[in-house]
């Protein structure tokens, strides 16, 4: 396979991982977790700090050898140390790992070289970033931002079947972030399967086939964004403009099941948003009125505050 050719469909998962476990004394980080990634997919891995998320990731990377359980990685096991899946996968550097002294072409090349890849990924991946104009600019005088693309180019630039991310647009700025999201489903439409782990719902939902929330140590959800959102029945939030209605009058609207005052508007949680904004509409109009959805964030917080309560009290 060449770098510019996709990954061929093979029969087994990209990663099938069963009974997985890791203490460290005395803490479990990762306790018995099982899934399977699909060829292709493109997979997040959520939970709040200290769920396991890196650990897990860094178990599927052959970094770290869980203590019980089996895993599968493009077919094969990846510990003991498997060089043969090295050029297979990309992992995210972290942005210290750079070679600072160097410029950023000079460093991705150098990665490249590392991988016995083909040089001429190098200004492919460049551009793919966005960094082709910081070619020659030392690595040392990168921006955050710029430097956080770096750190996914020397990730692609060997062309991997299966691409690990780890927060990769922490350090982004809004546009620049919407720009990796483009990168980010090229990759996925090239046929390439991504591991994803952030703390940024909105991303997760919009770019990741499924998701895997993590709540210490265990896996608490895993499906689609929109089949979790679906089954959760999370309600609709209808913000009235504070001037409209006050928060008391909203109270009366039936199926108006919690209202408060935020931020210049009457927020009224309902699971009847159409009866609702017809009554709402026949009293004060509907002019103004904003709807929101439940959103993978809503289905996120359900899950890790309970979650999180039922541990503090246990
Ligand atoms: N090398 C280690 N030695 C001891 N404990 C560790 C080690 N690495 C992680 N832990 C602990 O294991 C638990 C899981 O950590 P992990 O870094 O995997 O979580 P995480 O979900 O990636 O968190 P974050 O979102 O903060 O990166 C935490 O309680 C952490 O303190």
């Amino acid at each position: 396979m060449t770098d510019n050719e996709p990954p061929a469909p093979a029969a087994s998962p990209a990663l099938v991982l069963d009974g997985v476990r890791k203490r460290y004394g005395d803490k479990q980080a990762v306790d018995g977790i099982s899934l399977t990634v699909e060829r292709g997919e493109f997979f997040g891995v959520l939970g709040p700090n200290g769920a396991g998320k890196t650990t897990l990731v860094e178990i599927m990377e052959g970094l770290r050898r869980a203590d019980a359980g089996s895993v599968s990685v493009l077919g094969s096991s990846p510990w003991p140390r498997n060089l043969a899946l090295l050029p297979r996968m990309g992992v995210q550097t972290q942005t210290s790992a750079f070679f600072t002294r160097l410029t950023a072409r000079e460093h991705l090349a150098t990665v490249a070289a590392l991988y016995g890849s083909d040089p001429a990924g190098v200004a492919r991946t460049l551009a793919l970033v966005g960094l082709s104009e910081q070619r020659n600019v030392r690595v040392d005088v990168l921006s955050g931002g710029q430097r956080q693309r770096l750190a996914i180019a020397s990730a692609l630039v060997h062309g991997p079947e299966l691409i690990f991310l780890d927060e990769p647009t922490a350090a982004l700025d809004p546009q620049a972030r919407r720009a990796l999201w483009q990168v980010l489903r090229a990759l996925k439409s090239e046929g390439r399967t991504i591991v994803y782990t952030t703390h940024h719902l909105d991303e997760a939902e919009a770019l990741c086939d499924r998701v895997a929330i993590i709540v210490a140590g265990r896996v608490v959800a895993l499906d689609s964004p929109d089949r979790l959102v679906g089954a959760a029945q999370a309600p609709t939030r209808l913000l009235v403009p504070a001037g409209r209605l006050t928060v008391e009058r909203a109270r009366a609207f039936a199926g108006a099941d919690r209202v408060t005052a935020e931020g210049g508007s009457v927020v009224i949680e309902t699971r009847s948003a159409g009866p609702l904004l017809a009554a709402l509409g026949a009293d004060v109009g509907l002019d103004g009125i904003r709807t929101r959805t439940a959103t993978l964030e809503d289905v996120y917080l359900e899950l890790t505050g309970e979650l999180a309560g039922t541990e503090q009290h246990a």
